[in-house]
């Protein structure tokens, strides 16, 4: 969805010289995905996969950059627990609201910014985006326009999926290769730290234009800012 870099791309295994270049090809009715979330962030990705694939169909799952990146420091705090706190990495000066933009976990969430190099190898036809909102209130709906998209039959849709109290998302009824149904682990869905509400404030604003750029470009509105706290202070500042 909104991966911070290597972390959330694929461990990639050592392979000898003669079978680097024996990935299975893709045989007819079949299609090959494959998910590497940094690919977004990237920037010498778009032309290396346009000199590979030109016609790929490609697939970003976004969600409030402001969320995103708190998921994000959750995911890194998980395995450094001694990192600072998420209020002292947003700020290159928090006393004048300088927001630190080149910390990763809120970098990747300048989406306008990203997507700019991909259009300039790909038209947004071969682009389709998910809301990471609708995936867990909706994500029968939101596979659904997936399937579309890819060109296949609505094979996934409502009776896949329950809502799973315990875990607090959705989950598979009953995975392909098993009887019994399935969760996303644990690294999924962790309960994020509290963080201080004026920062929170301050994010939203610092993202406000970012995402309206977004929202032109792909001509979809997440309405990340339905809903926003105005903060403790509620200063217009
Ligand atoms: N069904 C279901 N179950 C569990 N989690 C779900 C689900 N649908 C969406 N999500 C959200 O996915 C977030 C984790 O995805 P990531 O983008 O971090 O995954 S990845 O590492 O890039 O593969 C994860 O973020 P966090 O809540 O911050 O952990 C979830 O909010």
């Amino acid at each position: 969805m909104h991966g911070e870099t290597a972390r959330r791309a694929r461990p990639r295994r050592r392979v000898s010289a003669a079978s680097r270049d024996l990935m299975p090809s893709t045989l007819e009715g079949q299609i090959t995905m494959e998910k590497t979330p940094s690919y977004f962030v990237t920037n010498h990705a778009p032309k290396r996969i346009h000199s590979m694939a030109r016609d790929i169909k490609l697939i970003i799952v976004v969600r409030n950059p402001v969320t995103r990146a708190i998921s994000d420091y959750t995911q890194t705090l998980s395995k450094k627990p001694e990192i600072p706190t998420f209020e002292v990495l947003a700020f290159k000066n928090r006393t004048l609201g300088l927001i630190d933009a080149s910390w990763s976990a809120l970098r990747i969430g300048i989406y306008a910014l990203h997507l700019e190099s991909w259009m300039q190898y790909f038209p947004l036809a071969q682009m389709h985006f998910v809301s990471g909102e609708r995936l867990i209130v909706d994500p029968a709906g939101e596979m659904g326009k997936v399937q579309d998209f890819l060109g296949l039959k609505r094979i996934v849709t409502d009776k896949h999926f329950y809502f799973n109290k315990t875990k607090g998302f959705p989950c598979l009824k009953k995975p392909e290769d098993s009887s019994t149904p399935r969760c996303l682990g644990k690294s999924k869905g962790r309960t994020h730290p509290r963080i201080d509400p004026d920062v929170i404030r301050r994010l939203h604003k610092f993202y406000k234009p970012f995402n309206m750029m977004f929202y032109q470009m792909t001509g979809q509105n997440f309405e990340w800012e339905l809903g926003e706290d105005s903060g403790p202070r509620g200063s217009p500042d």
